[in-house]
């Protein structure tokens, strides 16, 4: 089964080189919304099923194209009422691929050549309000603590004691080993023997937001709301953290953890939504969905080695998982460290 999605996340009118959804090609690239995420795989599947088409081409096996609406907003809708359909159907699938890491191209510090990562799992999330309320009163009396200084030194907590360096108790040290010989020496010695080396990588990875994104649950704080009036006290201060989770951790054990760093009983903390990491589909010699897939790369990105990775981010294909073992995810186009921003 293959998967793509077609929904974007908003676009706010300032900050853009070229109109948001003008889609506009400029030196190579295409700029717009959900170029990157996900119109690319969604125009590859188009294309290459009107190729076939056109050639009169006829696959030897049955397969399913599944074109969410709605993953951004977690797919409730979408990918999560294709997966019903099939399960009412009692289908099982041979693999799911979806979009995600891709052709790495100087985004690995170390690796000359561009590397081609197939996310084999992704990992968990879990958002959280953090809501304090405190009595309300007028800027010209203030208390010792508001309920926004109270808020604010939580938060800030959060940021300064980010969560455990895993690097070796998960899935991506068999990337750095699988990749060791992309290395210059001393670094491809070291990333082939991690059992001795892996707690100065794992210092190193830590250095850089995307490869520190590998390393550990991240913390993100992404709103923070508080005050309507710049004479007024307002009673409730609130923010939403999202946490990213390593494979080799738990929601509850995250949750604990924070629960520990915040450590004051004024700032109450509420779960949004949270899932753990996905399971590790194989990619071993004989699993038929790696494999094809590692072909298949091979014979578009010829240069390019491929590995197994972990997605950072979230996609479609965590619904899938009752009706495969065998997920990944890889959008097929090369990027730079330039465009991690993008
Ligand atoms: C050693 C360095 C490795 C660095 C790896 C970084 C590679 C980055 C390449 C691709 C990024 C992965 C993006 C995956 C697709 C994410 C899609 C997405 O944005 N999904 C949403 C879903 C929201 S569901 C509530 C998300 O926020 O994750």
């Amino acid at each position: 089964m293959i998967l793509a999605h077609l929904d974007v996340v908003p676009a706010p009118p300032e900050g853009w080189d070229v109109p948001p959804f003008s889609g506009e090609e400029r030196d190579g690239y295409i700029y717009g919304r959900g170029t990157l995420d996900d119109k690319s795989c969604v125009i590859g599947v188009l294309q290459a099923l009107e190729l076939m088409l056109k050639r009169g081409y006829k696959p030897k096996r049955s397969f399913y194209i599944g074109l969410g609406h709605d993953e951004e907003v977690s797919g409730h809708n979408g990918a999560m009422k294709i997966v019903e359909r099939l399960q009412s159907r009692g289908v099982k699938l041979l693999f799911v691929l979806d979009e995600g890491l891709a052709v790495l191209d100087g985004v690995i510090q170390g690796v000359k050549r561009p590397v081609a990562l197939i996310g084999t799992t992704e990992k968990g999330s879990i958002t959280l309000n953090l809501t304090v309320n405190q009595p309300p009163g007028h800027s010209s009396m203030p208390p010792e603590e508001t309920s926004i200084g109270i808020l604010s030194a939580a938060v800030s907590r959060l940021e300064r004691n980010p969560l455990p360096n895993m690097f070796g108790v998960g899935p991506e040290a068999s990337m750095f080993e699988q990749l060791a010989g992309e290395f210059a020496f001393p670094l491809n010695v070291m990333m082939a023997n991690l059992w001795l080396f892996s707690p100065i990588i794992s210092r190193v990875l830590e250095r850089t937001p995307s490869s520190n994104a590998i390393v550990r649950t991240t913390t993100a704080i992404t709103i923070f709301n508080a005050g309507v009036k710049s004479n007024v006290i307002p009673r409730m201060a609130r923010a939403t953290v999202n946490f990213r989770i390593h494979p080799g951790q738990t929601v509850t054990e995250v949750l604990d953890i924070v629960r520990n760093t915040i450590s004051d009983e004024r700032v109450e903390i509420s779960v949004l939504n949270s899932f753990d990491p996905l399971p590790i589909s194989p990619f071993d010699e004989s699993n038929f969905g790696y494999q094809t897939l590692q072909r298949t790369i091979h014979s578009v990105f010829s240069a390019a080695p491929v590995a197994p990775g972990v997605c950072i981010g979230n996609t479609d294909s965590r619904h899938f998982v009752n009706l495969t073992d065998s997920i990944y995810r890889f959008s097929p186009f090369k990027m730079k460290s330039e465009d991690l921003s993008r």
